[in-house]
């Protein structure tokens, strides 16, 4: 018998024959709350999808989960304890998205540096009435130092355009060295206060735990550069957001470019929507067609793996079934 299996996002047609020719598919649109959502939860084992929050509540309806399979590479969305303490394994979808979440920062430093939104609409407001002089200059990015707090997979893509394509030196901080950027990208390993204080770039890409919980606040931007751009795209939560808040309206640093917020979608009435130096996208890091059909295909296979006992391949919580003894 197929195992049954909970798809919690819409996926094109084809990816969706994929999983039903193992799987017994039953699909929401999200996840709805309802009670046919949960009376199908009851008896699923496998649950696969994106974005929403799995957490304990939800969990406990699922007594017969033997996977999970997210379509992205973050995991912050689940309770890891409830996992671990249920032997549920998480997988994810690591490695096909970094080039693409890689450009999506990059266009972040970009547009920041070269105020291409706040120039944008000055030209489509018909605001445009001379040549432009200094007080609507942006500033190079080329040659300057690229902070990377997180250098992992993304990091070490964003390290690569930078070294390579805009002669950066790049500077980074992590728990542990990570040799390869050190060897390939020349990248310098710094403590955090030592990268805030002369980055000119300073871009977050940790994930979201309990140790990265508002990571950078008021203290860590009053370590910045007067002239730094600051760039998040890991989690809105990383960041204090009120203090970036703070700092930009105060001049404290120069500008933000945000992939991610604290609340997602974005309120309209967040200050943030309100200031010419802050670059918001709405959280597309991975978002184009051929990296997010990549990423549903990693996910299934994912998915189908850990059904049969495979975890060889991205499970994000493989510590848990790694026998000591091994
Ligand atoms: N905006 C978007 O659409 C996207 C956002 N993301 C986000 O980006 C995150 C990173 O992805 P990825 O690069 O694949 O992850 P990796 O695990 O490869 O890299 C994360 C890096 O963060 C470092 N890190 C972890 N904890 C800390 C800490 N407390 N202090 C300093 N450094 C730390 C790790 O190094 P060490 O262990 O040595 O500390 C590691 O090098 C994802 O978890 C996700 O949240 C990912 C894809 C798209
Ligand atoms: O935010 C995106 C992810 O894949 O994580």
């Amino acid at each position: 018998m197929k195992p049954k299996v909970l798809l919690y996002k819409r996926i094109p047609e084809q990816a969706l024959a994929k999983l039903q020719a193992q799987c017994d598919v039953v699909s929401f649109d999200g996840i709805p709350h309802s009670t046919e959502f949960y009376r199908e939860l009851a008896d699923a084992q496998g649950l696969i999808g994106s974005s929403a929050v799995i957490n304990h509540p939800l969990l406990k309806k699922a007594p017969k989960l033997k996977a999970i399979s997210t379509i992205s590479v973050g995991t912050d969305q689940f309770d890891h304890d409830y996992l671990a303490s249920h032997q549920i394994p998480l997988m994810h979808t690591p490695n096909v998205l970094n080039e693409t979440t890689a450009d999506t920062i990059f266009t972040l430093i970009m547009c920041t540096a070269r105020r291409a939104v706040e120039l944008t609409n000055m030209v489509k407001q018909g605001n445009w009435t001379s040549s432009i002089k200094e007080p609507h200059f942006g500033t190079d990015v080329h040659g300057k130092t690229l902070g990377i707090i997180g250098m992992g997979r993304i990091g070490e893509a964003l390290a690569k355009r930078a070294h390579f394509g805009f002669d950066m030196p790049i500077q980074y901080c992590n728990r542990s060295r990570n040799m390869k950027a050190e060897h390939t990208y020349n990248a310098t390993y710094l403590d955090m206060g030592n990268l805030l204080a002369s980055s000119d770039f300073v871009c977050v890409m940790t994930p979201l735990t309990p140790d990265t919980h508002k990571l950078i606040g008021a203290n860590e931007f009053a370590k910045m550069k007067k002239s730094a751009i600051f760039i998040n795209a890991s989690r809105g939560k990383v960041i204090d957001e009120t203090a970036l808040i703070e700092a930009l309206e105060r001049g404290e640093i120069r500008a933000a470019g945000l992939d991610v917020f604290e609340v997602e979608p974005l309120p309209a009435d967040s200050p943030l929507c309100q200031l010419n130096n802050a670059v918001l996208f709405p959280h597309i890091g991975s978002a184009t067609a051929e990296t997010r059909l990549k990423m549903i295909e990693c996910a299934i296979d994912n998915l189908i793996n850990a059904l049969k006992g495979d975890l060889s391949k991205n499970c994000a919580n493989a510590h848990l079934f790694i026998n000591p003894t091994d």
